[in-house]
C-alpha cells in the first residue's frame, strides 16, 4: 500500500495534531467543499483505483521522532501510555456522566425517564467524541473497547442482582427493575463496543451508527414523548414528531461527527455525495426505528445494525 505524507494547511495546533497521527486519504482526489485543503506530497500520486479505498499515512517525522534516543520501543511505550490514561479518563467519564444523572433524578431536578433519554443521548456520542485521545497505535481501539466492555460487565452484575445499586438501576431503566439493564442498556454498550472494534476512527460506519442510535433514537423519544400527539398509521406507539425528530437529529449530528473526524484528518469526504449518503442511512434508519417491533427486536439493535448496513453499502468502507 503506497503510503502518502500529507499535511494540512490548517491552523499550526491542528496540522500539528495531524502530523502525530494517522492521516488517511482516498485515492480518488476528491473535491473538498469543507474549509480546508488537503496539501499531499508524496513521491508519486497513488495509483487511482475504481474503489474508494483509503490510504494510510505513516507517521510525520517530528523533532522529537528524528532524535538518536527516540526508538520504536519508546514510542511503543508511549503509545501504552497514552491509551492506558485515556481508558481511565473515558471510563472514569462514563461513571460520572450516570452518576451526575442519578443525583439529578434522586433531587427530582429532572424526571427519570429524561434522564434516561439523556444518559442514552450522551454516553454513545461522548464516546465516539473522546475516540481521538487515544493513541495511533493498533491497539488503540482494543484500549477505547474496553470502556464499554466494564459498563457491559457492570450491568450483567447489577442486573443479575449480584450486587445492588438502586442508583445506576434508576437512572438507567424504566421501571426500577434490575433486570432491565440486560436489555436496552446492555444491547446499547455492545454497540458502542462493536463500533469501536470494527469500525474505529477509520470508517463513517461506526460514528454514523452511534448517532443514529444515540441521537436520532434518543431525540425521537423525547420530542415524540412530548410532542407526538399525531400517531403512525401502521404503528400507534410511535409519532410522526417522533420519527420525523429522529430524521433530523440522526442527519445533523452524523453530519456533524463526520464532519468532527474529517477536520481531524481521520476521513476524507465529499461532501456533497456524503450528505446524500448521510440523508439515506437517517431515512432508513427512521423507518425500521417507527416500525411495531420493539418488543422482539430492541430499537439499541435494529437502529444501529440497520444504520451499519445502509452506510457501509453506501460509503464502501
Ligand atoms: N418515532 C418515535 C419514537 C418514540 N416516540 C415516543 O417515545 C416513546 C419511547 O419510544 P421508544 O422508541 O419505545 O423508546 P425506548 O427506547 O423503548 O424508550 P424507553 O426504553 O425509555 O421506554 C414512545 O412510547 C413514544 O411516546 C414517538 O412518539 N415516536
Ligand atoms: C440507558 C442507556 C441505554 C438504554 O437505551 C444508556 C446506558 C449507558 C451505559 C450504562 C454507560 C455507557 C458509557 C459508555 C460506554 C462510555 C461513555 C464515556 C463518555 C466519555 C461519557
Amino acid at each position: 500500500m503506497l503510503a502518502t505524507m500529507c499535511t494540512l494547511s490548517l491552523t499550526p495546533a491542528l496540522s500539528l495534531l495531524l502530523r502525530r497521527r494517522h492521516v488517511h486519504r482516498s485515492a480518488v482526489d476528491l473535491p473538498l467543499s469543507s474549509n480546508f485543503s488537503l496539501h499531499c506530497f508524496s513521491p508519486k500520486p497513488p495509483p487511482t483505483l475504481p474503489l474508494h479505498f483509503l490510504y494510510r499515512a505513516p507517521h510525520a517525522p517530528t523533532a522529537r521522532t528524528s532524535s538518536p534516543s527516540f526508538t520504536p520501543r519508546a514510542a511503543a511505550g508511549g503509545a501504552l501510555l497514552q491509551d492506558a490514561g485515556a481508558t481511565a479518563a473515558v471510563l472514569a467519564g462514563a461513571y460520572c456522566l450516570v452518576l451526575a444523572f442519578d443525583t439529578l433524578t434522586e433531587r427530582k431536578l429532572i424526571k427519570q425517564k429524561l434522564s434516561r433519554k439523556l444518559v442514552h443521548i450522551l454516553s454513545g456520542l461522548l464516546f465516539a467524541i473522546s475516540w481521538p485521545i487515544f493513541s495511533t497505535s493498533n491497539v488503540a481501539r482494543y484500549f477505547a473497547s474496553s470502556v464499554p466492555l466494564v459498563n457491559c460487565l457492570r450491568l450483567v452484575i447489577y442486573g443479575r442482582s449480584l450486587a445492588i445499586d438502586e442508583g445506576l438501576v434508576k437512572s438507567l431503566t424504566r421501571e426500577g427493575n434490575p433486570e432491565e439493564l440486560l436489555r436496552g442498556p446492555l444491547y446499547y454498550v455492545l454497540i458502542l463496543m462493536l463500533c469501536a472494534l470494527v469500525f474505529w476512527r477509520e470508517s463513517p460506519v461506526g460514528v454514523i451508527s452511534l448517532a443514529m442510535m444515540c441521537g436520532g433514537d434518543g431525540v425521537a423519544d423525547i420530542m415524540g414523548r412530548r410532542f407526538g400527539l399525531i400517531k403512525l398509521p401502521y404503528n400507534r406507539q410511535k409519532s410522526w414528531v417522533g420519527s420525523i425528530s429522529m430524521f433530523i437529529s440522526g442527519f445533523l449530528i452524523s453530519i456533524g461527527m463526520l464532519y468532527y473526524y474529517s477536520a481531524l484528518g481521520y476521513l476524507r469526504l465529499n461532501w456533497m455525495s456524503t450528505i446524500q449518503r448521510v440523508a439515506w442511512v437517517a431515512l432508513v434508519a427512521t423507518i425500521v426505528e417507527s416500525l411495531p417491533t420493539t418488543e422482539t427486536v430492541d430499537d439499541n439493535l435494529s437502529v444501529p445494525l440497520i444504520s451499519m448496513v445502509v452506510t457501509y453499502l453506501s460509503f464502501g468502507f
